[in-house]
């Protein structure tokens, strides 16, 4: 995306150069542009195949060149050097350049920068150019590369914020289901507590446990243990409502927490969840599979804390294997 913008600020800049440098009586430079739009066109239509790095080698070393050219025909006064601040944070999206690269590329054009100061500041100006014309020069350019730097002082903070989203999705998902994690689900629990016993709503909290996992796992291979988990995942939550929460809670083992549900709706849709994995043919390596859950449930008491009927419902689920699994279990 950052390539993409920079890509069409540049080849406007150096399209509308052409003219503009023909125009001020300078054939070679307007030549020179040329040779540029067709590196940052070539630059650009690379980034669109995916091929991001070329793309951003092209466009530094274009600019490197560009201003090594241009700024001692000119002279300092036309302000193009201005575009080598810009080059230097655009080369750090390159993440195929490791440490020593951007090193390297920095000091290049911190270099670069530093020997046209010297030896061009103080130049007088090319005498094919009034200082007026410079001077529109010089404030043109500046308020282009600082537009190059906006756009990517603003890529740079979208990647930070997503990459911030990113970090905090992981500390609160289940990598192997997307589901809520335990630590994330404590906070839903302590959250939905608060709000029932506020609200004086029901609320019922549901475990729900695959049937000897540790055999699927013993004889099948850890991996097809991991697709029986991502399969009852999906499972139950395609019989979640909107408010319904679910998370991996351990092991084999899912909580389901559903606000505005007594103990008789919860059964209903915990029966409708163990059903439709039981009805299901897993294919594990080639053979058919049967999956049972035991579901435990229990219907929160505001006037206790929340941790509570967790507890209660994991006894419901206790209960249920011991009575023989495949089954939903209320604790009473
Ligand atoms: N494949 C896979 N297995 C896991 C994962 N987490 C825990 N397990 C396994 O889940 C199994 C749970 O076994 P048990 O607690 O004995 O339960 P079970 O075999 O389902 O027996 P019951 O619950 O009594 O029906 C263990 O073998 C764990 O290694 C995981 O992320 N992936």
């Amino acid at each position: 995306m950052v390539i993409n913008s920079v890509g069409y600020v540049g080849i406007l800049v150096h399209l509308v150069l052409i003219p503009l440098f023909y125009w001020l009586g300078f054939p070679g430079l307007s030549l020179l542009n040329i040779f540029s739009s067709i590196l940052w066109i070539s630059a650009w239509a690379s980034n669109q195949q995916g091929l991001h790095h070329p793309a951003i080698v092209l466009m530094t070393i274009e600019v490197f060149l560009h201003t090594l050219l241009v700024v001692p025909t000119l002279g300092w006064q036309a302000g193009f050097q201005y575009y080598l601040f810009a080059a230097v944070p655009f080369t750090l999206f390159n993440n195929k350049f490791d440490g020593k690269a951007i090193i390297f590329v920095s000091i290049a054009l911190g270099a670069e920068f530093l020997w046209l100061s010297l030896y061009t500041h103080d130049q007088p100006l090319n005498p094919a150019l009034s200082e007026q014309q410079a001077r529109l020069l010089e404030r043109s350019n500046i308020v282009i590369a600082f537009t190059a730097q906006c756009i990517i002082s603003y890529y740079f903070r979208l990647a930070s914020i997503f990459l911030e989203q990113e970090l905090e999705n992981q500390a609160h998902t289940d990598p192997l289901t997307g589901l809520y994690n335990r630590r994330r689900m404590t906070d839903f629990l302590t959250q939905q507590g608060k709000l029932a016993a506020r609200e004086r709503t029901t609320l019922s909290v549901a475990f729900v446990d695959i049937d000897h996992f540790k055999k699927i796992n013993d004889n099948y291979g850890h991996e097809s243990g991991d697709q029986i988990l991502q399969a009852v995942a999906y499972f139950i939550k395609r019989q979640l409502r909107k408010d319904d929460t679910l998370a991996r809670w351990g092991g084999e083992e899912f909580l389901l927490l559903l606000p505005h549900t007594d103990i008789g709706g919860a059964r209903v849709l915990a029966e409708k969840i163990r059903n439709t994995v039981a009805e299901h043919t897993f294919q594990i390596g080639g053979s058919e599979y049967a999956v049972t859950l035991t579901i435990g449930l229990c219907e929160h008491r505001t006037e206790h804390p929340i941790e509570e009927s967790v507890k209660l419902a994991d006894i419901a689920l206790y209960r249920g294997k011991q009575a023989g699994r495949n089954r939903v279990m209320c604790y009473s």
